[in-house]
């Protein structure tokens, strides 16, 4: 079976550069798109508490048999809890959901910097990561200068920064940012959710060029760019599809026309104004 390269995080832990994420699969049908998911190969799920489907995605890895040291699991603590000791009850609650002894990697959802709780919440996720009950810590649609007061009250560098990334939205200061301090770039909706990106002639072009799909293309990009990826799909065929990465590259030339794409082409909300839940 093919292997998915592994990104080593700045505390040592090893993380799938390709992953499956889960958002918006209703719980109904987690189970059997994490399963898929599994078979073809994945190893690194991406959750949240505020997707609903922990408890699903919990019970196809516990199906599974596969053993919790072969899998990476993502989880993220919702806006709702954010503050010291609602993250440490909302950690329980998703473990007792998961169904796991110890997550591999928990994130603050978002920044939320109207409520300023994000320092208090990193103290927590800090406990967490120090008593052994996750193996990195990390935040998500964090700009400079959220991670900024992190590095500079918080005791721990985060691991990773899981941010809205794709050719419309290349983010280059971000990941500028996150290089300069050690933080692994994650890319959510990779894939830009599936729309007008994997229509767009470049990307049509190279697809055809080197005989593969749009969306193969564009994960090569962000594969070279040194992305972490983690496209969704209930597709089993697609599944499978983005999974199928490895046997090819983009030229330097590639790379650079699908980052020519770049419009500040946000699907998401906006980290600096989000406040929701
Ligand atoms: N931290 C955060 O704030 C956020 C994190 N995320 C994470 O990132 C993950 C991925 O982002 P997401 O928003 O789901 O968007 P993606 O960019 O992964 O796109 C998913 C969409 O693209 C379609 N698709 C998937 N593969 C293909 C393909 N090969 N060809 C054509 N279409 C395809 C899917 O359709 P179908 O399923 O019908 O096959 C779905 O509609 C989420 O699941 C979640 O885990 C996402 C948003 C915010
Ligand atoms: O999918 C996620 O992880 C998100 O945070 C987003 O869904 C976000 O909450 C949103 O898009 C709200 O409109």
């Amino acid at each position: 079976m093919t292997s998915v390269p592994v990104l080593k995080l700045n505390n040592g832990v090893e993380m799938p550069q390709l992953g499956f994420g889960v958002f918006q699969v209703p719980p109904a049908e987690t189970k059997a798109a994490v399963k898929t998911a599994l078979d073809a190969g994945y190893r690194s799920i991406d959750t949240a508490t505020a997707y609903g489907n922990e408890a699903a995605v919990g019970e196809a890895l516990a199906e599974s048999g596969i053993a919790a040291d072969e899998l990476f699991i993502t989880t993220k603590l919702w806006n709702s809890s954010q503050g010291y000791d609602e993250t440490l009850r909302a950690f329980d609650s998703s473990m007792t959901d998961l169904g796991l002894e110890r997550l591999d990697l928990y994130l603050i959802h978002w920044p939320l910097p109207a409520r300023d709780k994000y320092l208090d919440t990193w103290k927590a996720l800090e406990k967490l990561y120090v008593d052994g009950r996750v193996r990195a810590i990390g935040v998500s649609n964090f700009q400079p200068a959220h991670l900024r007061r992190v590095l500079d009250e918080g005791n721990v560098v985060p691991a990773v920064n899981q941010v809205e990334l794709h050719p419309y939205l290349v983010q280059a200061d971000v990941r500028a940012f996150d290089a300069e301090h050690g933080i692994a770039t994650e890319a959510w909706s990779p894939l830009a959710k599936g729309g007008a990106l994997l229509s767009e002639p470049v990307v049509m072009r190279t697809a055809e060029r080197l005989g593969r799909t749009p969306a193969q293309v564009v994960l090569r990009w962000h594969l070279q760019l040194g992305n972490v990826v983690i496209p969704k799909s209930v597709t089993p065929s697609r599944v499978a599809e983005n999974f199928d990465v490895f046997g090819f590259t983009l030229a330097d030339a590639d790379v650079a026309a699908l980052s020519a794409l770049d419009r500040d082409g946000r699907t998401g909300p906006d980290p600096d104004t989000f406040d929701l839940g």
